[in-house]
């Protein structure tokens, strides 16, 4: 039976991450309550164990090494008779839990990269690790498994199908990944309140703003709970307001999700919240 979710047990939202509250003062239909907090007392004792140990497990995965380790990456297409080097020597490491941003205009080769961290397309020359993972070498069947199992997506145009509502949309994620259906519900709603979204899970995306459309965009990449989010310019059709709430909740699922970000972007005002911020002219990082 479906049950309104009571104000009181909604989970906090860190202070540091201004994510926005719903403003529709009507609770969600179908959401759940959530039968662990019994009190508020309770709900700050939980808070704080996990708080506690999501830090240990992200302090334990920065000391296990990159997630990521690119070497030498070139990468060349066809182009008439000839060839184009669009990636031209990349070097880069990204640790576990980070924020990196790859940084660059039109054309210098951030969206060739993207695809290449994420196994979507793969280097003429050079390595690229996940992790013991060898995407430079593997074939296309364990690229297409190991980016189910472990890597998410988000593109600048949210790639939200139009007929289903924001819990559909996450919900859709999950079975494709091969989530075991019990898991669904409970997962689809953590995910949806984690962006923000806790009111506005039946929205369909025409129904929401585009900052709102992105954040569905994000609980549907992270609800498999990858390792790695990778983000194509994930703020380039959003003003700047909008443009910061996908950044807040960026920091925050780094730390409830223990999830590391790499995206790229054009946008100079987002850069300060990176932990690394890659300049890419013309296929090459310069400093
Ligand atoms: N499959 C391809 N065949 C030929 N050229 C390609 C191919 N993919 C990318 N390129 C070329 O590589 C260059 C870099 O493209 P890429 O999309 O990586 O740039 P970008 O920095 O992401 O640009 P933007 O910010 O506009 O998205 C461009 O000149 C593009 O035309």
């Amino acid at each position: 039976m479906m049950r309104w979710l009571r104000k009181e047990k909604l989970p906090k939202q860190p202070e540091e991450a201004h994510i926005p509250e719903d403003v529709d003062d009507h609770p969600a239909e179908g959401a759940l309550e959530n039968p662990h907090l019994e009190s508020s007392e309770a709900a700050a004792v939980q808070e704080e164990n996990l708080g506690k140990a999501t830090e240990q497990a992200a302090q334990q995965e920065k000391e296990s090494g990159p997630i990521l380790h690119v070497k030498e990456v070139r990468r060349s297409f066809p182009v008439g008779g000839g060839e184009i080097e669009v990636l031209k020597g990349i070097n880069m490491e990204v640790l576990p839990g980070q924020l990196v941003m790859l940084r660059g205009r039109s054309g210098s080769g951030k969206t060739t990269l993207l695809n290449m961290l994420g196994g979507l397309d793969q280097p003429t020359s050079g390595e690229i690790w996940f992790r013991d993972q060898p995407l430079h070498k593997l074939s296309d069947e364990k690229r297409t498994v190991l980016r189910r199992d472990q890597i998410g997506f988000i593109f600048q145009a949210y790639a939200l199908l139009p007929l289903l509502s924001a819990w559909e949309n996450v919900e859709l994620s999950l079975r494709m990944a091969g989530v075991p259906s019990h898991e669904w519900k409970q997962r689809v709603t953590h995910c949806l309140e984690l962006v923000g979204l806790g009111k506005r899970m039946f929205h369909r995306p025409f129904e929401m703003s585009g900052g709102e459309q992105q954040r569905v965009a994000i609980a549907k990449a992270i609800a498999h709970r990858p390792k790695l989010l990778l983000a194509d310019e994930p703020t380039a059709n959003l003003d700047s307001q909008m443009g910061a709430q996908v950044m807040a909740v960026f920091k925050n699922i780094i730390h409830t999700e223990q999830v590391t970000i790499c995206m790229t972007t054009h946008d100079p005002t987002i850069l300060e919240v990176a932990d690394h911020v890659y300049e890419m002219v013309d296929g090459k990082f310069v400093e």
